[in-house]
């Protein structure tokens, strides 16, 4: 197949290997959302999913590799649509589809056949409502999010955040067939969580964000406004995290769970934004601890919810 590079950058002079297709996918990113797809059918099903241990075996098998490639098909077209500011910034210039490695035909055919298959094979394998959810996820992140908002409005990462928000209504639809108030709640958790996760990066990398023109919040409004709104959607998350216990949905494990993670992710939130409000530039050493400790906070936190519903509720 004769490939036509897309990009401004030379053709390539090297072939493309599974490797870089592979990356074109993001699957350090698919992994924190495979397991909050996971832990969601372990919520959904309250014990392990599916009626027999293989069949249940089968649908967590089925739904991991339909998720990747559905999350992973996202990635692509993202990649596509993004290679010009993509191979502005040292972050991501290397990507194969800025570099021109890959062309933007051939990812795209690649994103096509990725995401064709993985909603059918939620649809045989899983429940039709499951491969809704997964198609809404991707046209969010690649339409919403990708073509429309994030060159536009610094607000691109509240809205197109919830693209982020489906993978558990994948998990949770595949094992039930349907949605609930809980399944509501991890979808707003992830929700209010993203930009927290987010614009604690976004700090540090803001001046790449600048010169290639994309208003995130830091660029528009500046580090002070950048560490209130985190520690807004922090409180927000936090609290949100804990309403289930409220009416009943989850018990001690996640309620003690969330009480500990979230009062770490408010300290650190916290910490940030005393930083800056005392009139310091937002550093790596304080903006990075949450960066990364919100990652763990979700990952431990829909951890406690599968815990908590499969053993306890
Ligand atoms: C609009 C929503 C989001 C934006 C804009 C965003 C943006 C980013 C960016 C720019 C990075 C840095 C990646 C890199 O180093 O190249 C990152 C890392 C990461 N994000 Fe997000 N993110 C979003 C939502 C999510 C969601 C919903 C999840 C999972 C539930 C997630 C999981 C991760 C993980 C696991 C990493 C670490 C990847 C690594 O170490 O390379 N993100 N995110
Ligand atoms: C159910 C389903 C298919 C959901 C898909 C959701 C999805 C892929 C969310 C990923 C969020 C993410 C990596 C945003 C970063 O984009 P960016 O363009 O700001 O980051 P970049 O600069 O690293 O490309």
């Amino acid at each position: 197949m004769t490939s036509t590079p897309l990009s401004d950058s030379a053709p390539p002079t090297q072939h493309a290997t599974w490797r870089d297709y592979l990356a074109l996918t993001k699957p350090k990113v698919i992994s924190l959302l495979l397991w909050t797809t996971l832990t969601a059918m372990f919520m959904a099903a309250r014990g392990w999913p599916g009626e027999t241990f293989g069949s249940g075996l089968w649908l967590l098998v089925v739904v991991s590799l339909a998720g990747y490639m559905s999350a992973g098909s996202a990635g692509v077209f993202n990649m596509i649509i993004d290679r010009d500011i993509d191979l502005k910034m040292a972050r991501t210039a290397g990507r194969p589809t800025s570099s021109g490695l890959i062309s933007g035909r051939n990812a795209a055919i690649f994103g096509t056949a990725l995401q064709v298959l993985s909603f059918v094979m939620l649809w045989v394998w899983g429940t039709p409502l499951a491969a809704w959810m997964s198609l809404a996820g991707f046209v969010f992140y690649v339409v919403i999010y990708t073509q429309w908002l994030k060159r536009t409005t610094w607000h691109n990462i509240v809205i197109g955040g919830a693209a982020g928000c489906f993978p558990p209504l994948v998990g949770w639809a595949a094992v039930t067939g349907d949605l609930d108030l809980f399944a509501g709640y991890l979808f707003a958790i992830i929700f209010f969580w993203t930009p927290v996760h987010f614009w604690a990066l976004a700090l540090m990398i803001k001046e790449e964000y600048r010169e290639v023109g994309i208003p995130m919040l830091p660029v528009v409004h500046g580090d002070h406004m950048t560490v209130a709104q985190i520690g807004l959607y922090a409180i927000y998350t936090v609290v949100l995290s804990l309403m289930p216990v409220y009416f009943g949905a989850v018990g001690w494990i996640y309620f003690v769970s969330g009480l500990l993670l979230g009062a770490w992710l408010l300290h650190l939130s916290y910490k940030l934004y005393r930083h800056v409000a005392s009139g310091q530039p937002a550093e790596r050493r304080v903006a990075v601890p949450l960066y990364l400790y919100s990652m763990l906070y979700l990952a431990l936190l829909f951890l406690a919810g599968a815990i908590d519903r499969a053993v306890l509720v």
